[in-house]
């Protein structure tokens, strides 16, 4: 989703390889005529601050032609922080410019409150892209809509049909199915000693997850779950790889948008292969529609209520809130892209923390299995609510390792005055909520893995992840925040607590460490894959003795 950051990643990978070597062919010519485009704009930028009325925050000294973008790293959200602490402003605001594009960076909680509280009307937009415009045919989906009644309209949508407590609550059968899946898959591979790759597995149950609330249980025949999952991989391969037109989005009709043929091409040709696999899926919807309306006038209705997923919904209200196909399939895809990747990732660094800190995983162990009775297979989610130190462990792996840390850029789509400085219309905006949650000012022992700090009185508590604690945003806030918290959690508790009952886990033979380095690519990842040993809680395995 952080498609410019990850863009500036690439930037700057290929500026730290060779000395700019590399990048200057590619981008020699590109740059010379971006200049003749991107001067007028310069000026306005610098004759708003020249004139002292609209004062701008400050800014590091700047590189012709690049601007700042040679300063960010590998890891966008840590360069950021350190450049932040070294030329920002103590309000925790600083002004970059990427290629061309001016990038307001808040590193701060008050300035996180400016922007996503104070002033979220007048940065409630997207930056525009070539690779999602095609993407997502548009975009018409959410999350890269711009500001506007069509981005409100797929919102609603999505959280009045599929996100609402309701509607969650609705899937905990398909939730509670798939934990059990998982269980098995897992079982299997303890009873013989077999090392599994965690990464593979939570990643195909919370895709499961998704795409049985998205389309119902028919949607993973043949094998188009493993499709799905080759798209999911291809979609954010091509959103976080580096598109020019982020930093010099006149590239975009220059020359005829020779520039951007490649981008646009391999956006397109993974759009196909998306728009391929869910005609299918809408086809056999509409034709579920078509017949149990027949049935209906025909007076066949033999009274009972066909099951309705969002598929069936998005269609009934085709006419009604005017969705084209193309809309309908944007915004599927989104759903089915976002709602595998983050929950998953999530689970991902949950598990790794807790191979690292063995004294939590003894307390988590010790308080699922207390609130499990003995010998109940299948964990239900009435179980989960006196599960005060699992919410604890899940809320501080999202402070340590947020999945979206500079959250989706946004743009402001109006002047705005943010304390004492006038930010222009058109000026991208990047919250690092990764290091809000790292900032020894509002938390103590920042660096530490410490699920007890969120727990008070033997209840959860204290500092909230719900938009309106501004230290603590790893679902965003205001009109953009993520609108699946919900939907999330309860993906991510129930799953959770089945590993941690049914297993005990162990590294692999020969490894030593769990490797924490992260990789950045739309997502906070681990670079590494989670491969862990799982024995039978309570059997112990005769080949281990
Ligand atoms: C651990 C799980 C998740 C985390 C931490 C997370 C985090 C985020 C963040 C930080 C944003 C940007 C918010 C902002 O700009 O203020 C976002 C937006 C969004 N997320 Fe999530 N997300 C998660 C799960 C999901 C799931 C499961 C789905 C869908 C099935 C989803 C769909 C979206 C959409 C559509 C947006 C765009 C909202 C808009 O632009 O109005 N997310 N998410």
């Amino acid at each position: 989703m952080a498609q410019l950051s990850v863009s500036v990643d690439s930037v700057q990978q290929t500026a730290n390889s060779s000395g700019m070597s590399l990048l200057l062919p590619l981008l020699f010519l590109p740059l010379t005529m971006t200049l003749i485009l991107i001067l007028p704009l310069r000026c306005i930028f610098s004759t708003r601050s020249a004139k002292g009325k609209s004062k701008l925050p400050l800014s590091p000294p700047a590189l012709p032609l690049i601007g700042h973008a040679h300063l960010i790293g590998s890891l966008p959200h840590v360069s950021l922080r350190d450049v932040a602490r070294r030329h920002g402003g103590e309000d925790g605001l600083m002004l970059l410019r990427l290629g061309v594009v001016p990038t307001l960076v808040a590193s701060s909680m008050r300035a996180a409150q400016q922007v996503l509280c104070t002033h979220d009307r007048s940065f409630a937009s997207r930056p525009r892209a070539v690779v999602s415009d095609v993407l997502f045919y548009g975009p018409s989906e959410i999350a890269f809509q711009p500001y506007g009644e069509r981005w409100r309209q797929a919102k609603r949508l999505a959280t009045t049909h599929l996100f609402n407590i309701n509607k969650v609550q609705s899937f905990r059968g398909i939730r509670e199915e798939e934990a059990g899946l998982l269980v098995n898959i897992i079982s299997r591979a303890a009873e013989t000693c077999t090392v599994v790759d965690m990464s593979k597995l939570l990643n195909k149950c919370t895709n499961d997850i998704m795409c049985c609330a998205v389309a119902g249980q028919s949607i993973s025949v043949n094998g188009r779950d493993m499709v799905f999952r080759k798209l999911i991989d291809q979609t954010f391969k091509i959103l976080g790889g580096f598109n020019l037109d982020s930093f010099y989005p006149g590239m975009t009709n220059f020359a005829g948008g020779l520039l951007v043929l490649s981008a646009r091409r391999k956006a397109k040709s993974v759009r196909d292969g998306w728009s391929e696999v869910l005609d299918k899926v809408i086809d056999e919807h509409a034709a579920e529609l078509a017949d149990a309306k027949k049935n209906r006038d025909s007076g066949d209705d033999c009274g009972e209520n066909p099951e309705v997923d969002f598929i069936h919904v998005l269609l009934s209200l085709q006419e009604e809130c005017a969705l084209t196909r193309e809309n309908i399939k944007a915004i599927l895809f989104e759903m089915l892209g976002a709602g595998t990747n983050s929950p998953y990732l999530t689970l991902e660094f949950i598990m790794a923390e807790l191979m690292l800190h063995q004294d939590v995983m003894a307390k988590l162990q010790a308080e699922v299995r207390k609130t499990i009775p003995k010998g109940q297979k299948v964990i239900h989610e009435d179980d989960l609510t006196s599960m005060i130190y699992l919410k604890a462990v899940i809320k501080e792996t999202l402070r340590l390792h947020p999945p979206v840390p500079l959250l989706v850029p946004r743009m402001s789509h109006e002047d705005c005055e943010v304390d004492v400085y006038t930010i222009p219309a058109g000026t991208t905006l990047l919250v690092n909520v990764w290091a809000i949650c790292r900032d020894p000012m509002y938390w103590v022992a920042p660096e530490k893995f410490m699920p007890e700090r969120f727990i008070y009185n033997g209840e959860i508590g204290g500092v909230d992840f719900r938009g309106r604690d501004f230290q603590f945003l790893p679902f965003g806030s205001g009109r953009r925040m993520c609108p699946a918290m919900n939907y999330s959690l309860a993906s991510i508790e129930i799953i959770l607590a089945n590993l941690i009952n049914h297993f005990d886990w162990e590294l692999p033979r020969g490894v030593d460490a769990i490797d924490m380095t992260e990789r950045f690519q739309v997502f906070t990842c681990r670079r590494e894959k989670l491969l862990l040993l799982p024995s039978l809680h309570g059997i112990t395995h005769p080949s281990k003795g």
